[in-house]
């Protein structure tokens, strides 16, 4: 099955000259239609870089980046607006909502953005998943840490994306919140097929995806299957490589 985002060849540096930055060197992989895929790698190896260029926030330096089978990299920025607004969602480490909106308005606001009527039986559905429908009404300070990234996690899936992009989700959050949050995005991929792209450097978070995806100095070291946090931190405490896992084709 063709895969619901591709990067291939793809390099980005910030900055130009002497003060330019490799983050990320060469990478080709394509993540599965209804997968839960974690991305790990020291501090700098290029997570966040890579998760930015497959979701179309920043263009690679050259390579292309495909997601829904529309390549990103061709885009205007016109086109890469609506793009983000309406095929991906984002989930990010600072909840990122709008103080004196409620949590149903925040919920709705990409689509009002792109000026569509919020379906109320899905924004039901998805409340009633993320176990915030008695919230609805309240405003994000008015809301536990946790409860603030569920609303997050219902902004991010209320226009159905192709895929759901997580970056750091738990790191506001408590060991608690931050485990309803990963089962959450659990649930989003195993009943709504959606798929999930979550950067993380919690091993206990990464066990709750399908595969890691290993990145190191800028380019993709290892592939995990069936990731449990004893084998991710094992690999992590190893990198930059690691005997008896599974190295990438694409
Ligand atoms: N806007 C930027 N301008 C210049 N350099 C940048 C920029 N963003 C990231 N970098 C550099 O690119 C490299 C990769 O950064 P990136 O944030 O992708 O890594 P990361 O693996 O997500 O790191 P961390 O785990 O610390 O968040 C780092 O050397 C970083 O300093």
């Amino acid at each position: 099955m063709e895969p619901v985002v591709r990067l291939d060849g793809v390099k980005k540096i910030y900055g130009t000259g002497a003060s330019a930055v490799t983050a990320l060197k060469d990478v080709s992989y394509g993540f599965a239609r209804g997968s839960f895929t974690a991305v790990m790698g020291q501090s700098g190896s290029g997570k966040t870089t890579l998760l930015q260029c497959a979701a179309g926030l920043t263009q690679p330096t050259s390579g292309t980046v495909s997601v829904g089978g529309a390549d990103v990299t061709a885009l205007t920025e016109a086109e890469l607006s609506a793009m983000r607004r309406e095929r991906v969602g984002f989930v990010f480490q600072a909840f990122n909502l709008l103080p004196a909106l409620t949590a149903k308005q925040n919920i709705e606001l990409p689509l009002r953005l792109a000026g569509r009527r919020a379906d109320q039986e899905w924004v039901r559905e998805l409340v009633s998943r993320a176990r915030i429908a008695d919230h609805m009404h309240r405003r994000p300070h008015e809301l536990s840490g946790g409860q603030q990234q569920r609303v997050a996690i219902c902004r991010a899936l209320v226009a159905g994306p192709e895929v759901v992009f997580a970056d750091e989700p738990t790191g506001n959050l408590d060991t608690r919140s931050g485990q309803e949050i990963l089962s959450m995005l659990r649930l989003v991929v195993d009943t709504l097929k959606q798929t999930v792209i979550l950067v993380t450097h919690d091993p206990a978070a990464a066990a709750h995806a399908d595969r890691v995806l290993f990145l190191s100095d800028g380019q993709v070291a290892n592939l995990m299957e069936a990731p449990t946090p004893e084998k991710v931190a094992a690999e992590l405490s190893g990198q930059p490589s690691s005997p008896g896992l599974t190295r990438p084709t694409s």
